[in-house]
C-alpha cells in the first residue's frame, strides 16, 4: 500500500491533527507536533522535520532486512496479543507484510500531512472489515518499536524511539478517528451476491454483484473483495461501471498465476455465491467541474475503471473530449473492446484506440506510453492511468515528459498495484 500520488484532499489539516488530541492509546504514545510543522515557511518543505529525519534514518537501515523485520514484528505481535492472530488469514505469507508495509509507508510520508491523512483515513476505514478496533493499536505499536529496536542497531536510541512513538501515535490516531467517523455512516463490509458471471476468455471473467445494502462509490475507485474460499484474504478490484440505478457493481477479473482470489473468482465462482466487499477506496476520480479533456490509458484489465470513468462522464451529461488508449498484448486480449466501441458510437466526445504490444494487429502497434506520445498535444488534458505497475510507471514518466503537470495525472497507488499483481 502506498499513499495516493494524487491526493484527493487538496490540503489543509484535519481537525484531529491540527488540535493534536491527547493520545487515547496510553501515556507512551504522544502524537507528532503537527501544528508547528504545518506552519513552516514556504520553501522549507524540502527540509524534513527532526522526527522525519530520525524515522528515515531507521528506515534506511532496516530496508535491506525488511523481511526479517516483518517476521519479527508479527512474532512479537502475536506473542503479545495472541487474539490478534484471528484477524489475519490462515496463510500469513500471503499478506504477511501488508500491515508492516503500511506502517513504513506512513513513516515515509511523515511530513506530508495531507497525503498522510488521506492515506491513513482510507486505511483506517478499510481496517474495519478485518475487525480491527482501537484497543488493538497499542500492541501493534509495541511490536513495531520492538522490531525496529532489534534490527536498526546503528540508528536506534532513545531519540529515535521517541520519534517513532510519536509517529505511530499520529498514525494510529488518524486511523482510529477515520474508523470511528465511518462507523456512523457505513457498515464495516458489505455482502454481495454474484448475479452474473461472464467468462470473456480462458482467464478473464466479468463479474456482476448485488450488494446487500446501498454501496456508495465513485467511478475510478476500487474495492477489496474476499471470497468464501479464502477467508480473510482480500484483493482489490476496480469498479468497471459507474454507479447504477439498480445498485449492481461489475468487476473485471483476470486469474493470475497462483492467484488465490482471482483464480477462485474466475474459475470457481458462480451466480448465487456471496462475496464480501470492503469500502470503496482510491482517488482516480474525474473532476466534473471542468470541461478539460480526459486522456485515459487502460492496460489489460486496467480498462475496467477507465470504462467506469467513461460512463461517469456520460452520466454527468457534459461533452468533454475523452480519449481512451486501450492496451493489450495481443488482439484477442482486448476482451472489452466491443463494449468500448459501442460506447464510442453513442458518444461523439469519446474516442477509443486499441493498442497491441506483442503481436500482429490491424490497430495500433506498440506499448501504450510510446503510442500515446505520438498523439496529442495533451498538455491541457487530465490523465488517468490504470493497468500493470510497469505500464503505470512508464506511462506517468511519458506523460510528465510531454508536459502534463503531475497534479493532472491520476492513478492508483503503485505499491497497492504491485501487491495485487504479485501476491497470490
Ligand atoms: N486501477 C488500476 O490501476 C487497475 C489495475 N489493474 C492491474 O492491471 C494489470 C492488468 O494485467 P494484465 O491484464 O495481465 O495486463 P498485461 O500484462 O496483459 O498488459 C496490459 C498492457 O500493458 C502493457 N504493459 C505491460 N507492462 C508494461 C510496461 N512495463 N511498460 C509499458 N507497458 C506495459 C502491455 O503492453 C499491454 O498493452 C494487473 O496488474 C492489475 O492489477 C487492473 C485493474 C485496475
Amino acid at each position: 500500500m502506498d499513499a495516493p500520488s494524487t491526493p484527493a484532499n487538496g490540503g489543509g489539516i484535519p481537525a484531529s491533527c491540527a488540535t493534536a488530541p491527547p493520545s487515547s492509546l496510553g501515556s507512551r504514545w504522544q502524537p507528532l507536533a503537527y501544528q508547528e510543522r504545518a506552519h513552516r515557511p514556504e520553501g522549507s518543505a524540502a527540509q524534513p522535520s527532526a522526527d522525519a529525519a530520525l524515522v528515515r534514518r531507521t528506515l534506511a537501515e532496516i530496508e535491506p532486512v525488511a523481511d526479517k523485520v516483518t517476521s519479527y514484528f508479527y512474532a512479537l505481535l502475536f506473542l503479545r496479543d495472541p487474539d490478534l492472530r484471528a484477524l489475519f488469514p490462515a496463510a500469513m505469507d500471503v499478506q504477511r507484510d501488508r500491515l508492516f508495509k503500511a506502517l513504513l509507508t506512513a513513516a515515509r510520508h511523515a511530513d506530508d500531512v495531507p497525503v498522510l491523512t488521506t492515506y491513513l483515513s482510507e486505511l483506517g476505514r478499510g481496517h474495519r472489515k478485518y475487525g480491527t478496533v482501537a484497543a488493538h493499536y497499542p500492541a501493534v505499536g509495541e511490536a513495531l518499536l520492538g522490531a525496529l529496536a532489534r534490527y536498526a542497531t546503528q540508528t536506534w536510541d532513545a531519540t529515535a524511539e521517541a520519534a517513532w512513538a510519536r509517529l505511530y501515535t499520529t498514525v494510529s490516531q488518524i486511523m482510529i478517528d477515520a474508523a470511528a467517523a465511518d462507523e456512523r455512516t457505513s457498515p464495516p463490509w458489505w455482502q454481495a451476491e454474484i448475479v452474473a458471471h461472464e467468462p470473456r476468455n480462458h482467464d478473464i471473467a466479468v463479474i456482476t454483484v448485488r450488494p446487500d445494502a446501498p454501496y456508495p462509490y465513485r467511478a475510478g475507485q476500487h474495492a477489496s473483495v474476499e471470497t468464501p474460499w479464502w477467508p480473510r484474504v482480500w484483493r482489490h478490484y476496480s469498479f468497471a461501471c459507474a454507479p447504477r440505478s439498480d445498485g449492481l457493481l461489475t468487476f473485471h477479473v483476470r486469474a493470475v498465476p497462483a492467484g488465490w482470489v482471482s483464480g477462485a473468482l474466475v474459475h470457481r465462482a458462480r451466480p448465487g455465491d456471496v462475496v464480501r466487499l470492503g469500502p470503496p477506496a482510491g482517488s482516480m476520480v474525474a473532476d466534473h467541474s471542468t470541461d478539460d479533456g480526459m486522456l485515459c490509458l487502460g492496460g489489460g484489465t486496467g480498462i475496467a475503471p477507465i470504462k467506469a470513468l467513461v460512463e461517469d462522464v456520460a452520466q454527468h451529461g457534459r461533452s468533454r473530449p475523452v480519449e481512451v488508449f486501450y492496451g493489450a498484448r495481443h488482439d484477442d486480449d482486448l476482451y472489452d473492446l466491443d463494449t468500448l466501441l459501442r460506447l464510442q458510437k453513442v458518444h461523439r466526445w469519446l474516442s477509443v484506440r486499441p493498442v497491441v504490444s506483442d503481436g500482429p494487429t490491424l490497430g495500433l502497434s506498440g506499448r501504450l506510453p510510446q503510442v500515446v506520445r505520438k498523439y496529442g498535444p495533451w498538455t491541457a488534458y487530465e490523465a488517468f492511468l490504470s493497468g500493470p505497475p510497469g505500464m503505470v510507471r512508464s506511462g506517468v514518466d511519458a506523460l510528465l515528459g510531454i508536459g502534463i503537470p503531475p497534479h493532472r495525472i491520476r492513478h492508483d497507488s503503485l505499491d497497492e498495484l504491485l501487491a495485487s499483481a504479485g501476491a497470490p
